[in-house]
């Protein structure tokens, strides 16, 4: 999906809101375990309950990982359905890869070939040949960490290095590399007061902005630093709706936690 068909999306749907597809058997309602593949039970009745309120689901590959060759096929089970019933739905994989060159490309390939994601989260550590394989892809997006929302964001990442913070680093250094037009960058919503300096870097560039909800995020202050022309944000929130409830309606108690985030973005792009 190109940059232009999602910001569309976003203005029809009056939303920005990406639900986190981050499945744990331990916390779906039971009777989902009776079925043949629960993950895949329980994405099915997120998304057909979601889909109209946000414009992007993002499944950590962790959650899927973590059950072995069963966790993939689950995996892709869900992205196929995504992009057979609601092709208009914006797709990330959360994998967060990078690698030396022809490794990150094999990367590259599964997620936006095999399993073909809009885009995929990868980190920047290695540098610009670990990346450029990912931005070869023509309607592909890369999302590369800048500041992420968790407290080791301090450990490295604002960190001064030559006189400048490694995120902003991270940030302007990667604009010049090939086909930069096609990254995205991961900026945690519990790092609000950060927005303002981000902007001056990537003005225009999309954000996904990951930590509202659980993580203690708040809406307002990231929309109120971060917002660019074309909206650039993508919200997620993950566990404050998917597990909204354990019961038999979870799939409508989810709904309404969607809802309550689109509302508040209905109004912030009016
Ligand atoms: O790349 C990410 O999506 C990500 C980056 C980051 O800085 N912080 C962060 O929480 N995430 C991911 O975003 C999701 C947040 O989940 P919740 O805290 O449950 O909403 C998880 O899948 C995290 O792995």
């Amino acid at each position: 999906m190109t940059t232009q068909e999602l910001v569309a999306q976003i203005k029809k749907k009056k939303s920005f809101l990406c639900i986190g597809l981050d499945v744990d058997l331990n916390k779906i309602p039971t009777h989902l375990l009776k079925e043949e593949d629960p993950i895949f039970a329980f994405n099915k009745a997120i998304i057909d309950a979601t889909h109209h309120l946000c414009v992007s689901y993002k499944p950590n590959t962790a959650f899927y990982e973590a059950y072995g060759i069963k966790g993939w096929q689950s995996l892709e089970k869900t992205i196929n359905y995504l992009n057979k019933n609601y092709p208009e739905i914006y797709t990330i994989a959360d994998a967060k890869r990078g690698d030396i060159g022809n490794t990150s490309t094999m990367y590259a390939k599964a997620f936006f070939e095999d399993l073909a994601f809009d885009s995929v989260t990868v980190a920047p550590y290695m540098g610009k040949d670990s990346v450029e394989p990912f931005l070869a892809f023509d309607n592909k997006h890369t999302i590369m960490l800048a500041l992420t929302s968790n407290e080791g964001a301090f450990d490295f990442q604002t960190k001064t290095v030559e006189g400048k913070e490694l995120y902003k680093q991270v940030l302007e250094t990667s604009k010049s590399w090939k086909n930069s037009k096609n990254l995205m960058y991961v900026v945690g919503a519990t790092k609000a007061e950060y927005f303002t300096e981000i902007r001056k870097i990537v003005p225009n560039s999309f954000l996904l902005v990951p930590g509202v909800g659980a993580q203690g995020g708040n809406l307002q202050d990231v929309c109120k630093y971060g917002l660019s022309k074309n909206v650039g944000l993508l919200i997620n929130s993950s566990r404050g709706i998917i597990y909204a409830s354990k019961e038999a309606n979870f799939a409508e108690e989810a709904a309404k936690k969607a809802l309550e985030l689109q509302v508040q973005m209905a109004e912030i792009l009016n």
